[in-house]
């Protein structure tokens, strides 16, 4: 099984304006509101390719409730646990005429160590050995910075394959309980190393270094350049297919959905990259935060290639 853990989700509101402009009257054009954050995402790509994953996540409020009443609807498994407070709602601006997407993410609601301890609790619960955890995304307020790393070793200890997406401090000390995979994207990663990433060469020496550092699998994502592969064994730098983006939020999420469900099912390594890549890009074409459909995926997959 494949567990997802969401400390942080968010109703991720989508809006579509025209030359989005600073200081000025900027009219919606259409809008659409999904339940997001990452891990709530992976679990829904993975159910979207045919994969069975149950999400866990702290909410609150009313649109917490929206949150849970949307993911009943998409018949996506949710262990909830209610916080204090209401969760966020993240923005999205997506200008089509410009090409950006971006980001307006809220802090959230403030959490206690008892909801955490009491959510990781029905984890360990949950899991058995070789079952996938992912963590991702921000922590929320009230969560320790070393949240991710105590969840690590706990669930590590449990037999599970912990994968990681997250960034800056909560990344780092997450590295330091060694999960079995991690996902930064190059600016994550290169802000970590507090270098450029910018070529095939430089992330493939970074992903190196961690990988030697005692991480097993090392996958640093390159947007519309797509990502470079590392473990002991292997090198691969894999090029996604070129789309038409309509909205990059998630891209990560789906390229980390593929990866577990390949480690779920014993996957190749080739075959785990080339669904990686074409779910990243599959995922870019769909607006909001709603999983690309499975013969999308399947039909871009050709386009895949290795460098
Ligand atoms: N512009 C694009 N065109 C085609 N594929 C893309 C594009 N952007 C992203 N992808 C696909 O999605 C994957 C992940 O993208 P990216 O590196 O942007 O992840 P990310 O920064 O973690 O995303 P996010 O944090 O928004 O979820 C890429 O490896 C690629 O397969
Ligand atoms: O603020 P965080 O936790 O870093 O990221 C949250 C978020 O931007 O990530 C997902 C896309 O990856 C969205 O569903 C969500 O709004």
């Amino acid at each position: 099984m494949i567990y997802t853990v969401t400390l942080n989700p968010a109703l991720d509101k989508t809006i579509y304006v025209d030359n989005f402009s600073l200081d000025e009257v900027n009219r919606v054009l259409a809008l659409r509101e999904d339940p997001g954050g990452k891990g709530i995402n992976v679990t829904k790509v993975v159910e979207a390719l045919g994969g069975s994953s149950e999400a866990l996540a702290l909410l609150g409020g009313s649109v917490g409730a929206r949150i849970q009443q949307m993911l009943d609807a998409a018949h996506i498994k949710l262990h909830a646990f209610q916080v204090a407070g209401e969760t966020r709602t993240n923005t999205k601006v997506v200008d089509e005429v410009r090409h950006t997407n971006t980001d307006i993410n809220e802090p959230g609601p403030t959490v206690s160590e008892a909801d955490l301890d009491s959510m990781l609790q029905v984890l360990l619960d949950l899991i058995c050995p070789q079952d996938i955890v992912v963590l991702s995304g921000s922590l929320p307020a009230g969560a320790p910075a070393d949240t991710y790393r105590t969840w690590i070793e706990a669930c590590s200890a449990a037999g599970a394959r912990v994968f990681l997406d997250a960034s800056g401090e909560a990344f780092e000390k997450g590295l330091e309980a060694k999960p079995h995979l991690i996902k930064p994207n190059e600016v994550e990663l290169g802000a970590m190393l507090g270098r450029a990433l910018d070529t095939d060469d430089k992330v493939v020496e970074a992903a190196r270094a961690l990988v030697e550092d005692g991480i097993s699998c090392v996958v640093v994502s390159r947007g519309g350049d797509g990502a470079v592969y590392v473990d002991k064994d292997h090198v691969v730098v894999a090029r996604s297919p070129k789309v038409k983006v309509a909205s990059t939020v998630g891209c990560g999420d789906s390229v980390v959905a593929a990866l577990a469900l390949g480690a779920d099912t014993s996957m190749e390594l080739d075959d785990l990259l080339v669904l990686a890549m074409a779910t990243g890009s599959a995922n870019a074409m769909q607006s909001g935060t709603q999983p690309a459909p499975l013969e999308l995926v399947e039909s871009l997959k050709e386009q895949v290639t290795f460098a």
